[in-house]
């Protein structure tokens, strides 16, 4: 039975990894995918992960109907047997309700992958409708990890290596910017909540005011 499957983590976990790795393994065996994103960092129509894999994709616009698209692949006489769906935060509510038809009513595999929330902790509206409709979803197992050690599980939006709170939900953006530049950390909850980020931290820890660190339980 087709499923709809949602891979989920925070950024840098390896979710455009796990896709490619995913589209190989289907297509070893014969089986015929399309690859989607939407806005990946290396440019359109373009899936790319920070292991160096890349790979052509279809680009997700606001107007993208994925049934339509399918439902003409499949009456020129084309084969579809899955879809990799990346950046799936990026997609609209609507483009998910299409992806659980193309499921339900084609029998084609989707599997999904995206970032659950954004840099305020609120929910992206494509991630939450995933949530909603996914046979599955599916946290990768690779951890990727606050400065502390912790597991991260929030996205921060930094400037210059300091958490910012206000700005628009989509700034299409990495992880290691240069100073200055828009950026983001992947933290744990406890480091997003105080907003520390690693240059804070360490900040904080030079500064001749800080307490111990023992005295600092907030
Ligand atoms: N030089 C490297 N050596 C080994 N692993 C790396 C290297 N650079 C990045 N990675 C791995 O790639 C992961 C990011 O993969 P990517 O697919 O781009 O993530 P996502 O799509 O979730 O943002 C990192 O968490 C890390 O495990
Ligand atoms: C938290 C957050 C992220 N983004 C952007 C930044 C990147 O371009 C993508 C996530 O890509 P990844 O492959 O998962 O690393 O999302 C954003 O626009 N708004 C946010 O709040």
């Amino acid at each position: 039975m087709a499923e709809l499957v949602f891979f989920s983590g925070t950024m840098d976990c390896g979710k455009s990894t796990l896709a490619l790795q995913l589209d190989h393994n289907h297509a070893a065996r014969g089986r015929q995918g399309i690859i989607f994103s939407r806005h990946d960092r290396a440019g359109a129509s373009t899936i790319s992960s920070r292991l160096g894999l890349r790979a052509d994709a279809v680009e997700v616009t606001d107007g993208f109907d994925f049934h339509a698209h399918v439902v003409q692949l499949l009456s020129a006489g084309g084969k579809v047997d899955y879809l990799i769906c990346d950046e799936a935060n990026f997609y609209t509510s609507e483009q998910v309700d299409q992806l659980a038809r193309v499921v339900d009513e084609l029998g084609i595999d989707v599997f999904t992958f995206g970032i659950t929330t954004d840099f305020r902790t609120k929910l992206f509206p494509g991630s939450q409708r995933l949530i909603e409709l996914a046979d599955r979803v599916e946290v990768l197992q690779v951890e990727a990890l606050c400065w502390c050690g912790a597991r991260a599980t929030h996205n921060a939006r930094t400037v210059g290596g300091v958490m910012v709170v206000e700005g628009a939900q989509v700034v299409v953006g990495d992880i290691a910017v240069s100073e200055g530049e828009v950026g983001y950390e992947v933290l744990c909850r406890r480091h997003h909540r105080r907003r520390l980020t690693a240059a804070t931290a360490r900040a904080a820890v030079l500064s001749p005011d800080v307490l111990p660190f023992e005295n600092q339980h907030a």
